[in-house]
């Protein structure tokens, strides 16, 4: 097809270098008549009317009330990434545009990321590099002890498909393994993880070595985590967070990690993102924080970016999203 009958997709925020952009542009090309918002705001007249899509890559655009208003043939946003908790979907779905999401190609990654945190917080590891480094050479690791992984007690609340491979990777490291999620998961994945279901959230907060926060930021699970359920954890114990930021009362974990209430925290979410220089959890020894990173791979970026493709052509053919079963159902919200 000419690249002019192709249906038009607004990028927007692809950021990035080393040919991210690039690679990203590319297989949407294959599919799309591709609009960098630069070209819609130059010729706005025309362009609007060729946007039947828009490709979210950063979890942090502004797709406001105007925007939409502008683009009259708008069907379907899709976004990279799982968490859609930064596109008003009320308001975008009273435009009957839809929203795609790309659970499958997040889940591995994040996990991996969940796990790297929880051995890293566990072990020390950020500190032990800059000791590594530091001019001083006569230091002994005694001095700062980690804990262990291994056959300690993880509680993972939010077992979705990235809580469930969390899980399926703790396995290897011989952990108990808790979780709490709104619905008990079957039998069969229970026994294949070795999980065991908290059903309430206190249980599994009183009796985990680690805490791992998977859940979607929702009203429900907004500030989850607050004075009381870290006065609820093990004084040893280390909080993890892949979700997003606002899942924890920040202020709250300041104080107990201030307090030494629990052993550490290690996030790769915060509230904003990135975090005030002058932030109190940065002036922190017992938290390690990243920048985001759940799916900051080669590989998650390509994959997000085909799932987002197919997700986005189907709503435009009229075709059902693609499922590929109950737990990993790809969602749709709008009309
Ligand atoms: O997919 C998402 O929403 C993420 O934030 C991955 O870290």
């Amino acid at each position: 097809m000419a690249e002019e009958e192709l249906p038009g997709v607004l990028i927007l925020d692809i950021g990035g270098t080393h040919g991210v952009l690039e690679n990203l542009a590319a297989l949407l090309k294959k599919h799309f008549r591709l609009i960098t918002m630069k070209e819609f705001l130059q010729n706005k007249k025309e362009m609007s009317k060729k946007i039947q899509s828009i490709f979210v890559f950063e979890c942090r655009p502004t797709i406001d009330r105007e925007l939409l208003e502008s683009l009259p043939n708008l069907k379907v946003i899709g976004n990279s990434g799982v968490g859609v908790n930064h596109l008003d979907l009320k308001m975008i779905s009273s435009f009957g545009v839809k929203v795609t999401n790309t659970p499958h190609a997040v889940a591995d990654p994040t996990a991996d990321i969940g796990m790297a945190l929880m051995l890293a917080s566990a072990r020390r590891l950020v500190e032990g590099c800059q000791i590594a480094v530091s001019p001083d050479t006569k230091y002994f690791a005694v001095d700062w002890l980690g804990v262990e992984v291994t056959r300690a007690t993880l509680g993972i609340i939010g077992m979705g498909s990235i809580g469930y491979r969390v899980a399926q990777r703790a396995r290897a490291f011989d952990m108990r393994i808790l979780y709490h999620n709104r619905n008990r998961r079957r039998k069969e994945e229970e026994e294949a993880v070795g999980a065991h279901y908290c059903e309430k959230m206190e249980d599994l907060l009183q009796q985990s070595d680690f805490v791992m926060l998977v859940v979607n930021l929702t009203p429900e699970t907004h500030k989850l985590i607050g004075k009381k359920e870290l006065g609820l954890m093990k004084p040893t114990a280390t909080l993890i967070n892949i979700s997003r930021g606002a899942v924890i009362d920040q202020d709250a974990l300041v104080e107990a990690l201030q307090n030494k209430v629990i052993r550490a925290a290690a996030l790769d979410v915060t509230y904003p993102e990135p975090l005030p220089r002058d932030h109190p959890l940065l002036k922190l020894n017992n938290i390690i924080i990243t920048p985001h990173i759940g799916t900051a791979t080669v590989q998650a970026i390509r994959m997000m970016a085909e799932e987002a493709i197919t997700n986005m052509l189907a709503v435009l053919n009229g075709q059902p999203i693609p499922n590929h079963g109950r737990r990993r159902a790809t969602w749709a919200f709008g009309k």
